[in-house]
Order: structure tokens, then C-alpha cells, then sequence
């Protein structure tokens, strides 16, 4: 079981960042599992007393490392009301070994049917249970997190959580074979919870990672609840603290090894460590690479994020070229997928990237001061030809449209600020389409020193073998403007 011990009460009144470090590193070092709701409520104090109003006060920014007074009393109080809240409303059959679906659902329905009736559930610290306790509020996630917490106060060590990249869900049973919604998505969507997931047409949805979410042990849903963290005071301001916490308890939990499977934590890290790296740490570009190798060992390379993380790092520190591979590798993934009404989230992230970083690093490119311009090298030209393609390709099949006539004017804007010298350096290899699934349209400049034919094996292409039916990249250019301009 999991628990509350003489020696994690020991560290009360905890005091400063190392203590609560510690407190994690009991829970997650003791051979029983950590304790979710004890972990949630004690970040959640942490994070709701730093970024709240109330505290700003007190707290003076010189003063690093001064936390609330985190008194035995207070956690003991809620940590004792999370448990009779689940016990006192969930029938518990001690003979069954694994949970149910009626019994998950149940838990849902304890945690959904206790929240306040309404209330704005995108704004910021509604993910833990200190959250839950003290306003009856949870976010998205912070729902799933919840009954995730209750099956492990009620003994059911089966059920755990299954993250993508914008949505929760639990699995359960023998080998964690089942699956069920638990909490809502998105605005306006009436929920599904107690159901399968997707099997349907949301299964072929980026919302659902093509049926390859992280699965969680207990101690990836530590890093669940760490990653999600929330250190923001306002929309340009961190509470110091809350941040170093987070980023002091990501790097135990990656030396312990479990954010190995867990691409957007080892990336919500590298993101800390780009604005303040810890000494003797790996640097966080190794870290966007690991989440990405993640990605590719653990997940067939169906996430998109890990790639949007390197991409924004490169763009930051004006790598541009770089920028564009990432961003183009974003693209190849999520090219695969057919767009739906859930995906909105990445619609939002591929829009941004298209529409105002790659027109800002053009602007600055074609100002003519920049020596080294990316505007005369083709493997850019390829880079962003790649990242378009997989975004027309993610429409291609897809029952919602993405493009629109708002996407083609920095497309064109862009394309043409390639000379035709350097555009003519970059050869389109077509792979034959493939029965059914989408067909792989790969993109490579004559140097073949883009990362996506060593990713993809897309043919390499000798002069004499160049099959004059392949489109130029007139031809897709002006296929691409033509079917921006009339959709
Ligand atoms: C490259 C980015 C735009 C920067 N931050 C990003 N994220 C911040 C952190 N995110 C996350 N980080 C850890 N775990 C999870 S589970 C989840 C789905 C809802 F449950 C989201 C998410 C989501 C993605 S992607």
C-alpha cells in the first residue's frame, strides 16, 4: 500500500525546496508505490500559495527558497479528507483483484458529481488535489489525475493513466487491458466517460496518438503530476520557487529513470534548463533529443510535441535552419494522421509555426544583413517544402479541412524568397502510395544530407535516374498555391 509514513511526517514542517525533494524521493524510493494524493496535495499547496495573490507579498523575490510554512497538520487534514471523500462513496469488493469498469467509472463520477457547478477550466492550478479539496475545481487532466489517486486510496494498483499530448484517460484489468474516458475534452464536447477509447474515427486523431499514448506506472504519474506544475503568476511571470521545485524534482525523477518513456516531461525539463541550467546537467538540446528518441523508441514516432520542443529551442536561439528540420520532422508525423474536430490543439501549434514564426525568421532573413542567409541553402528550401507537404497531406482523407486561404499568403510569401538557383538544388522523390494508409511523399535536397531520407529510407535519386513524370517543385509549388487559393 501506499502511504503516509512516520518517516515522510518526519520532514514536517517542511521549509524549503530540499525538503520537499526529499519527501518525494521517500515516496519514491520506499519498495511500496508513491502516494499520489499525498504528492498532489503537498505541489499543490506549494503552487497555489506562491501564485496566489494573496502571497505576493510576503514572499520577497530576494528571499530564494522561502516556502509556506508546510505544517504536518494542515496536509495530514486534506490527505485524510481525499480518503474518506473516495471511501465513504465507493462500495469496495474485496474479493476482485482488478478494478472494473463500473468501479472506474464510479470513481469518476465521485470526483465529476463534487465539483463546482461551473467555473473557467482552462485557467491555471486546477490540476491537483489540493485544487480539488479546497475549490471543488479540477482541470482536464487534473480530473484524470484524481480518479487515478482514488482507485490507489481504494487498493486498485491496475488502474492507471494514459496521457497523449492534449488529453487523459485510464487503463485498467489484467495487463491494463481495458480503457476508459474519465474526464472531459475540449470545450462544448459532451464527455464520454466510462467509454473504450476511441475506436472509431477519433482513433485515427492526433488526439489519441494513434493508440500510443504513455501508459503510467505509479512513478510516471509522480512525473505526470510534477510535469504538471504549473509555476505561472500571470501570463509573463514565474513564481521562482515553484519553477526550481519543479525542475529539482524532474531531474530526480529522470535520474530514478522515469520520465525514459515520458517525451513531453524530459521536454517540459529541457525547457526549464534553457531559462536556468543546473550545474553538471546534460545541456537542454541533449534533452529535446532524448524526448525525441523517446518518441521514436517507445511511441513509433507518432508524437508530435517532442519535435515542436526542439523546434522552439532552435528558433529561440536563432538556429533556423535546424528550426526548420524539427518543424518539418513535426510535420512527418503528424502527415499520418487525419484531421478531426479534437485536434485543435495542434492545429493551433502547426498555425503559429507556419504563419508567424517561419514569416518572422524570413522577415529577419531577407533583411540582408544576415551573412550566412538560410535563404541560399536548399536544404531549408527542402525543410520547408516538407513542412508544408505533411500539412496538406494531414488534410488529404481528413473530414475537417485544414488549410485555408489564411495559410497561403506567408506560404507563397515564404516560397518565394528562394532564388530559382537554389530551388532548382532540391529533388522530389515520391514513394509509390501505399494501399489504404497515406502515401509518403518525401522531399530531399541533392546533398541528401536531410535527415529525412536517413529517417524515412526515402530513395536516393542519381541524376540519370531522375523520372521526369516526378512534379517539379514549380509544379507543387503552384499545386500547393493553387489549392490554398481555391479550396
Ligand atoms: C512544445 C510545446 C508547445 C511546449 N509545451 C508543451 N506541452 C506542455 C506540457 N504538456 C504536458 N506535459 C506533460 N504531460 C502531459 S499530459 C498532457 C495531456 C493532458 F493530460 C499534456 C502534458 C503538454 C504539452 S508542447
Amino acid at each position: 500500500m501506499a502511504g503516509f509514513r512516520a518517516t515522510d511526517k518526519a520532514l514536517f514542517p517542511i521549509k524549503n525546496i530540499k525538503t520537499v525533494v526529499q519527501l518525494f524521493r521517500n515516496q519514491l524510493e520506499h519498495s511500496q508505490e508513491p502516494d499520489l494524493s499525498l504528492l498532489s496535495i503537498v505541489a499543490g499547496v506549494i503552487e497555489n500559495s506562491l501564485t496566489s495573490r494573496s502571497n505576493l507579498q510576503i514572499c520577497e523575490p530576494v528571499e530564494h527558497n522561502c516556502l509556506p510554512n508546510l505544517d504536518l497538520e494542515t496536509i495530514t487534514l486534506m490527505y485524510s479528507k481525499f480518503q474518506t471523500i473516495i471511501k465513504n462513496a465507493v462500495e469496495v469488493n474485496k474479493q476482485r483483484k482488478y478494478a472494473t469498469r463500473e468501479l472506474v467509472k464510479k470513481v469518476s463520477d465521485v470526483i465529476w458529481n463534487s465539483l463546482t457547478r461551473s467555473y473557467y477550466k482552462d485557467r491555471a492550478h486546477l490540476q491537483s488535489l489540493y485544487s480539488y479539496l479546497s475549490g471543488s475545481k479540477l482541470d482536464c487532466f487534473g480530473v484524470a489525475f484524481a480518479v487515478v489517486a482514488g482507485c490507489q486510496v481504494l487498493g486498485y494498483n491496475d488502474v492507471h493513466l494514459a496521457l497523449s499530448e492534449d488529453h487523459a484517460w485510464v487503463v485498467f484489468g489484467e495487463n491494463g487491458s481495458e480503457t476508459a474516458e474519465v474526464t472531459w475534452h475540449g470545450k462544448g464536447n459532451e464527455d464520454k466517460r466510462g467509454q473504450e477509447i476511441g475506436k472509431g474515427v477519433s482513433s485515427r486523431s492526433w488526439l489519441y496518438v494513434n493508440n500510443k499514448p504513455v501508459v503510467c506506472t505509479r512513478h510516471m504519474e509522480v512525473a505526470a503530476l510534477v510535469s504538471a506544475i504549473n509555476p505561472s503568476l500571470n501570463s509573463n511571470q514565474d513564481a521562482y520557487e515553484v519553477s526550481e521545485l519543479q525542475q529539482e524534482l524532474l531531474w530526480l525523477l529522470y535520474d530514478l529513470g522515469h520520465l525514459k518513456k515520458y517525451p513531453m516531461a524530459i521536454g517540459n525539463l529541457g525547457d526549464l534548463e534553457e531559462i536556468s541550467s543546473r550545474e553538471g546537467r546534460v545541456e537542454c538540446r541533449v534533452l529535446f533529443e532524448e524526448a525525441i528518441k523517446s518518441s521514436r523508441s517507445y511511441y513509433n514516432n507518432q508524437h508530435v510535441y517532442p519535435y515542436t520542443y526542439q523546434g522552439g529551442y532552435f528558433y529561440r536561439n536563432k538556429m533556423y535552419k535546424e528550426a526548420f528540420e524539427s518543424w518539418a520532422n513535426a510535420s512527418d508525423v503528424i502527415r499520418l494522421y487525419n484531421y478531426s474536430r479534437d485536434d485543435e490543439e495542434i492545429y493551433k501549434e502547426f498555425l503559429e509555426i507556419a504563419n508567424e514564426l517561419i514569416p518572422h525568421i524570413m522577415k529577419i532573413e531577407s533583411s540582408g544583413f544576415s551573412a550566412n542567409t538560410i535563404l541560399k541553402k536548399p536544404e531549408c528550401f527542402a525543410h520547408l517544402l516538407r513542412f508544408y507537404d505533411g500539412i496538406c497531406q494531414w488534410e488529404e482523407g481528413s473530414a475537417t479541412p485544414v488549410l485555408h486561404i489564411g495559410w497561403a499568403k506567408p506560404l507563397v510569401n515564404t516560397i518565394s524568397k528562394f532564388d530559382a538557383d537554389v530551388r532548382a538544388q532540391v529533388n522530389i522523390l515520391c514513394d509509390t502510395v501505399q494501399d489504404g494508409a497515406k502515401k509518403n511523399a518525401g522531399i530531399c535536397n541533392n546533398n541528401n544530407n536531410n535527415n529525412y531520407e536517413k529517417e524515412n529510407g526515402a530513395q536516393t535519386e542519381t541524376k540519370d535516374e531522375k523520372d521526369t513524370n516526378f512534379p517539379t517543385i514549380e509544379a507543387l509549388t503552384a499545386a500547393c498555391s493553387e489549392k490554398l487559393l481555391n479550396p
